[in-house]
């Protein structure tokens, strides 16, 4: 088994560093780097090195703070919707590599470099959220160094709950006034700049004069951004997540279920 070809917990030395983050690493030499705290990638380098994700040079780098870069796992709470700490408690825990992942083959696991993580909920986190759930994250590079998220989160006890979730994706782009966004045209929004008010957007691709902070409902499987200076573009996709949200100055892409 080779060196980040399998960063996995079957091997979990092998991708280590020093602070405890797994390594991934694709044949084409792209590599992630996951840190256990918040189960966050915490960087995505193409195979010329070239850093994909934003971390803002405020960002606290230590537990128990969220980290503002990467992407951090909001759950089971997105944003201020509910009576928990903004984007729940997910991404402020110390997450384990899962050893078991039911039901994930590793079939596949030839041509990807791939970490399993889970998170379980601390007695702590029962007095606030009162529901027993076991979290699993695969993070996987593909032998061309694309980057993918799958979450899957279990009941564990049968008794109902609900829970809203996303991926908090901060990209890295250029000048903002050079991206622009293809995928989200003529689609309904909520403007957490207004209160939530729902308007619809209109027009071609989207482009950032000023301050967005939106919730897009029911969004395509697929968007793009376009970054023209760094002549750049991100294929975004999700499966089984309805919305995608977007934010500038920190652009992300957080497809949320809700
Ligand atoms: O500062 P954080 O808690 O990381 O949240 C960062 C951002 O998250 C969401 O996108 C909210 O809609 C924004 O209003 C908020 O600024």
């Amino acid at each position: 088994m080779s060196m980040g070809r399998y960063a996995a917990s079957t091997d979990p030395e092998a991708g280590r560093d020093g602070d405890g983050a797994v390594l991934l690493r694709s044949p084409s030499g792209a590599t992630a780097r996951v840190s256990l705290h918040g189960g966050q990638v915490v960087s995505w380098k193409n195979d010329r090195g070239d850093e994909l994700l934003f971390t803002s040079s405020k960002a606290i780098m230590k537990p128990p703070k969220a980290m503002r870069g990467g992407i951090p796992i909001c759950f089971p709470q997105f944003g201020n919707c509910g009576t928990l700490e903004r984007h729940g408690f997910a991404r402020n825990r110390m997450w384990a590599l899962d050893e078991e992942h039911p039901g994930l083959s590793r079939s596949d696991s030839g041509s990807r470099s791939l970490v399993d993580l889970i998170l379980k909920p601390s007695e702590e986190d029962q007095k606030s959220w009162p529901h027993s759930f076991e979290f699993r994250l695969r993070i996987s590079l593909t032998k061309d160094g694309d980057l993918s998220l799958v979450s899957r989160i279990r009941n564990v006890n049968g008794k109902p709950f609900s829970f809203s979730f996303a991926y908090h994706t901060y990209l890295s782009v250029s000048d903002i006034s050079e991206v622009r966004i293809e995928g989200l045209e003529t689609l309904d929004y909520l403007d957490n700049l207004s209160q939530r008010e729902r308007h619809t957007e209109q027009g071609d691709a989207i482009t950032f004069e000023s301050e967005v902070d939106r919730v897009y409902v029911s969004s395509p499987n697929v968007i793009a951004v376009l970054d023209h200076e760094k002549k750049r573009t991100f294929v975004i996709r999700k499966d089984g997540l309805p919305d995608t949200g977007k934010t500038h100055p920190f652009i992300h892409f957080p497809p949320c279920l809700q």
